[in-house]
């Protein structure tokens, strides 16, 4: 009820004000809450009609002023319920990699369904004898859509953030538009708060005493200091801070009487709170790109990098060669997995494929790499070791590996290795090839077994 008196006091035109945060409510309640909210708002709707009759004391009577709520509280909430549904349908069919889109989504049909209330809202003041059915009454859609699209810009995402704390259980999916957090100081935020505002203030004041309608355009230097909160503070205090702003213009237009450019301060803080939200989305989206890289470089069993990556690694290679030192593969693999597999079920061969990576990792210095070329199959890269040093260490993963413990698995675990140093004319694959032969050579030869130019074993 607080917002819609706030709403009240703010109005430039019969019926609409300069920024109407029930709007915002309503959007975000439904989208939050779904039909459960609709009671609550349409009591407000309700008592907000008496409200209305007692400010501009027309003093109906209160059948007609039940008719007239009742008109204004279906086109209230019909516009909105069928915005926010329309919204919500589309968050649950896409993820949070698509943030952007449905952002944009959230700027189009925010406004759009303000139209519709805007539209609604005219149409049910003239059916009920509060507006007149002349042009004037019919032109009184603007800036009721205005108002509203300022509300429900400004006002959804913060009004989301407060209801999400006062009903937990509903609007997991909000989560999903997890934004960033980010430490920041409490007097820094009041600093670029303060200069926000006050460069605010003067822009309107200046409006004001020069009565220059060109000079109300300035404001849309406010993204400047806008931005400056979005890119350094946390979502929370940006969406603080884009409140306030719409909250401060929406005086200032009443008391500098400022009605003729109300129009404008109303844009300029709706595409303000736009530029917010996706100035917010730039971090996310860097985060989820790195997700991303990283996981198509490593594989996601294992943490060993994957196949892709590892033969991304020439450059290895040609600073070994730079470098004139000597550089080594090993390829290696489980012996008969497949019965590990068969015998004490999928989960064990994962965990004996995790404890292998794990083994193989600890027998790692930094510059060393460990790939996974798929199923049990896995490649070591040793910059800096030749084929003496490579099939020592083969040799002693080899030794370490029946002494693997692994849950659930009962039997020891062995493996096959082919150790092949890296010629000059050599690439990752055609080493890898090289490695890979000697590898089925030790499969054949009968497993547990390390091969290469010099083998060694048991
Ligand atoms: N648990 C698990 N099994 C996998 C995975 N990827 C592949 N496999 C299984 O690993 C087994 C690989 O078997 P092979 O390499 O063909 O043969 P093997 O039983 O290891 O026998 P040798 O290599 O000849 O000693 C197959 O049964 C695959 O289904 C995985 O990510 N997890």
């Amino acid at each position: 009820m607080l917002l819609w008196k706030v709403a009240s006091i703010m109005e430039y035109a019969p019926h609409a004000s300069i920024w109407f945060p029930p709007a915002g409510l309503t959007f975000s309640a439904i989208l939050l809450l779904g039909l459960r909210a609709i009671p609550a708002i349409a009591f407000c709707c309700m008592a907000a009609t008496f409200w209305e009759d007692a400010t501009y004391g027309t003093q109906l009577p209160w059948q007609q002023l039940l008719e007239t709520g009742a008109l204004f509280t279906l086109a209230h909430i019909s516009a909105y319920a069928i915005g926010a549904s329309l919204l919500k349908l589309l968050i649950s069919r896409r993820d949070a990699h698509q943030l952007p889109s449905l952002l944009l989504a959230f700027t189009i049909i925010g406004p759009a369904s303000a139209l519709l209330a805007g539209y609604l809202t005219q149409t049910a003041l003239i059916i009920s004898g509060m507006l007149p059915d002349s042009p004037s009454g019919h032109q009184l859609w603007l800036p009721l859509w205005v108002g509203d699209l300022l509300g429900i810009l400004v006002l959804t995402p913060l009004l989301i953030g407060v209801l999400r704390r006062i009903y937990p259980r509903y609007g997991v999916w909000v989560s999903e538009l997890g934004l960033r957090q980010l430490p920041g100081s409490g007097w820094e935020f009041l600093l670029k708060l303060a200069t926000t505002l006050l460069l605010m203030v003067v822009v309107m004041l200046l409006t004001a005493s020069l009565q220059s309608k060109e000079m109300a355009f300035a404001i849309f230097f406010l993204c400047i200091p806008q931005m400056w909160i979005v890119y350094t503070e946390t979502p929370l205090r940006s969406g603080i801070s884009i409140a306030l702003m719409s909250f401060a213009t929406a005086l200032l237009v009443k008391y500098l009487a400022l009605h003729d450019d109300a129009l404008v301060f109303q844009f300029s803080i709706s595409v303000l709170a736009a530029s917010t939200y996706f100035g917010l989305l730039i971090p996310v989206l860097a985060s989820s790109n790195s997700r991303l890289r990283e996981m198509t470089r490593k594989d996601s069993l294992t943490r060993a990098y994957s196949r892709q990556h590892f033969f991304q690694a020439e450059l290895e290679i040609q600073r070994a060669r730079y470098y004139q030192q000597p550089i080594s593969l090993i390829v290696f693999d489980i012996d008969f997995f497949k019965q590990i597999n068969d015998r004490f079920g999928h989960t064990v061969g994962d965990l004996a494929l995790i404890s292998l990576a794990e083994l193989a990792t600890t027998q790692l210095r930094q510059a060393d790499m460990l790939g996974r070329f798929g199923g049990d199959e896995f490649m070591l890269l040793l910059p800096g070791s030749g084929q003496i040093d490579a099939t020592t260490t083969a040799e002693r993963l080899r030794l370490a590996l029946p002494n693997l413990r692994v849950e659930g698995l009962t039997s020891q675990i062995t493996g096959s290795f082919g150790v092949t140093e890296i010629a000059a004319e050599d690439t990752v694959n055609s080493a890898f090839e090289k490695a890979d032969v000697l590898l089925l050579e030790a499969k054949r030869l009968g497993r547990n077994l390390v091969l290469g130019t010099i083998t060694a074993t048991e």
